[in-house]
């Protein structure tokens, strides 16, 4: 199989490199491509996610083994090295014929789906005839062992608030936000908003598995232009809101993000969480689901959908959705 992933800069030389490769053509003013290697720069120019992604790739590995599968698995980035042009070539070269591809995000939408099913032909067509057959597994934004995963996080996350906060602490959901004409685009079944429905009701249901009656959703890490609208409220404005109604501590469950990507690491444990500071609110931050062992067992029984033909586990009534061969569009119009 191949994993694949959105890649990040391993030193401070690849920081503007990797940023050039991500927004190329995507109309992101230079302005806010200087403040995001910033970003980058607190961590001497390393993002965390080639590290997570190998952790889960290693649990994934032992998964795998444990259950008696063999099936060796291929690390492969969009935006940097190991890029997946090279990797789809090595996996030729090694005879792979076929092969399942696992991209890691849970959601639709372009940059979590139809951007990897791109990913996948560029790949493919750089390698020429000789190409492996790359099925995409489909989105996991419902599936028990993700909501599971996050719930648990969301639990540990209260627990660590002052006990006299608990009691009335608000429950806050973020994810990536993206712009509102993209969000508007139709999903598989038709209708309008698929990235921003699916994360709506994967934070329904995290916040029904961890017993939490009262939640909100809000967006992060925008991008673009200024004037161009975006998915909000702001997580920053958010807080404003909260605090100005009484609210004194929150729990933050980065629901939109598989591990904790540098969106994570800056945007919340260094923006949100100053920004609660400076209000005096508590402020708990929700473990992403990556390194929890659960997430690799979802990967094995989504490999299994297609190995075994296993029933899709899902807890939402939307559909099972982002699954194609060589980055065909998985439903019409999608
Ligand atoms: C929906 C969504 C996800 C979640 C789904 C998923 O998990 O895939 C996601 C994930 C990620 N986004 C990431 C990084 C970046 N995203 C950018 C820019 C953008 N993201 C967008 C959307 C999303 N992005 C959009 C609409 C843009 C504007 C440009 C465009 O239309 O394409 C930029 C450019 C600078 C900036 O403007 O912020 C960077 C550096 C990293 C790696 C972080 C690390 O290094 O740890 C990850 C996992
Ligand atoms: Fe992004």
């Amino acid at each position: 199989m191949l994993f694949l992933s959105f890649g990040g800069p391993e030193g401070p030389d690849e920081v503007r490199p990797f940023l050039e490769n991500v927004t190329r053509g995507r109309g992101v003013p230079p302005e806010r491509l200087d403040e995001v290697a910033e970003h980058y720069h607190h961590f001497g120019g390393v993002s965390p996610i080639n590290r997570l992604n190998k952790d889960i790739m290693s649990a994934l590995e032992g998964e795998l083994a444990e259950q008696g599968r063999r099936l060796p698995v291929y690390f492969g980035n969009r935006n940097w090295y190991p890029m997946v042009e090279d990797t789809v070539a090595k996996m030729a070269d090694d005879g792979v014929r076929r092969a399942l591809v696992f991209a890691t995000s849970a959601w639709g939408g372009y940059s979590g789906c139809k951007q990897y099913h791109e990913d996948i032909a560029r790949a493919r067509a750089a390698v020429g005839e000789r190409a492996p057959e790359l099925v995409k597994i489909r989105q996991f934004f419902d599936h028990p062992l993700f909501i599971e995963a996050n719930a648990d996080a969301v639990r540990r996350a209260f627990a660590e608030l002052d006990p006299a906060q608990r009691e009335q602490a608000r429950l806050v959901f973020t994810a990536h936000s993206i712009p509102l004409k993209a969000d508007a685009q139709d999903g598989p079944d038709g209708r309008p908003q698929w990235y921003s429905r699916q994360v709506a009701e994967a934070s329904r249901l995290v916040a029904e598995a961890a017993g939490v009656d009262a939640y909100d959703l809000v967006w992060q890490s925008r991008s673009g232009p200024p004037q161009v609208p975006w998915l909000e409220p702001d997580i920053c404005d958010h807080l404003d809101d909260l605090h100005a109604k009484g609210v004194q501590a929150v729990v933050v469950s980065p629901i939109g993000f598989v591990s904790d990507h540098l969106e994570v690491v800056w945007d919340l444990d260094n923006e949100a969480a100053e920004k609660a500071a400076e209000l005096g609110m508590g402020f708990a931050r929700a473990a992403t689901a990556g390194p929890d062992p659960r997430f690799a067992k979802l990967i094995v029984e989504l490999i299994a959908e297609h190995t075994d033909g296993a029933e899709p586990r899902k807890l939402s009534e939307l559909p099972a959705a982002g699954s194609s061969a060589n980055g065909e569009p998985c439903a019409p119009g999608c």
